[in-house]
């Protein structure tokens, strides 16, 4: 998978998808991240990026051309049609499935707003879809740009090896993440659950569904009514009530 950033600040885009699980991805060529600074696209000498707010107020808009000039050698960059996503406040809320889906394409371009935004023009000629990964306003979309290059660099077959296999994930399966422990198996914090340590795997697969389950449902009890429960996840979240209110 190849991602296109269109940013004012490509170095920390590119130290940003060059750690951990998705910087070995572009190691093994597994997902490419490529940068395009819209300010080597801007013709004038100050190279300027930015203009007054027409109607007046505060801030700057980031100005059409550098902008098309830079997406437009984005896109001839490589064969691939992109799909290019805006990160704002005023996007979509990003989700899991969302991610899982966009893992899937050969392609995206993510540009990046800084100042008060881009001029709604460009918006409407170029962006195929607006983005938001939580609501809360960030100087600048790289950030959310990084998140989705996280998110969607992990997902990329070969990325994960077995043990941080993404189907354990949580949210994978629609529910929050069970507790995880390491030795030592007694602590001056507390002790291992016995049953992680029992090596029954059919009670310990029980035993972290049961607490994936009862976790939802204390933390985001929303997002258990999303989903449909199995007649086994219905009685593990049952026997954690039980053992809740007991
Ligand atoms: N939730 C998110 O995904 C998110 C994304 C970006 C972002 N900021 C960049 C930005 C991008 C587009 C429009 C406005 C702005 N802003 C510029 C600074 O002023 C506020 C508005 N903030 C939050």
């Amino acid at each position: 998978m190849r991602i296109d950033v269109v940013t004012l600040f490509p170095d920390f885009m590119r130290q940003c998808a060059a750690v951990g699980v998705v910087g070995r991805a572009q190691q093994r060529e597994l997902l490419q991240v490529e940068t395009w600074n819209p300010r080597d696209y801007a013709t004038d000498n100050y190279r300027t990026v930015d203009g007054r707010t027409c109607g007046g107020g505060p801030g700057m808009v980031m100005l059409i051309e550098p902008l098309r000039t830079a997406l437009k050698a984005m896109r001839e960059a490589a064969p691939e049609p992109v799909r290019v996503i805006y990160l704002s406040p005023q996007g979509a809320r990003l989700t899991q499935g969302r991610v899982e889906a966009l893992a899937k394409l050969p392609r995206i371009a993510l540009l990046c707003g800084r100042y008060e935004g881009v001029d709604e023009r460009l918006l409407a000629h170029e962006v195929d879809e607006e983005l938001s990964i939580g609501d809360y306003v960030l100087s600048g979309g790289e950030l959310g740009a990084a998140v989705v290059i996280d998110a969607v660099g992990r997902l990329q077959d070969g990325a994960l090896n077995d043990a941080q296999s993404a189907e354990q994930d949580s949210f994978s399966n629609g529910l929050l993440d069970c507790p995880h422990y390491a030795k030592p198996v007694r602590d001056a914090y507390g002790e291992v659950p016995a049953v992680l340590l029992s090596g029954d795997h059919a009670a310990i697969r029980r035993w972290r569904l049961k607490q994936a389950l009862g976790r939802t449902w204390l933390r985001r009890p929303e997002l258990l009514a999303q989903r449909a429960l199995d007649a086994e996840s219905r009685a593990l979240l049952e026997e954690f009530r039980r053992e809740y209110f007991a």
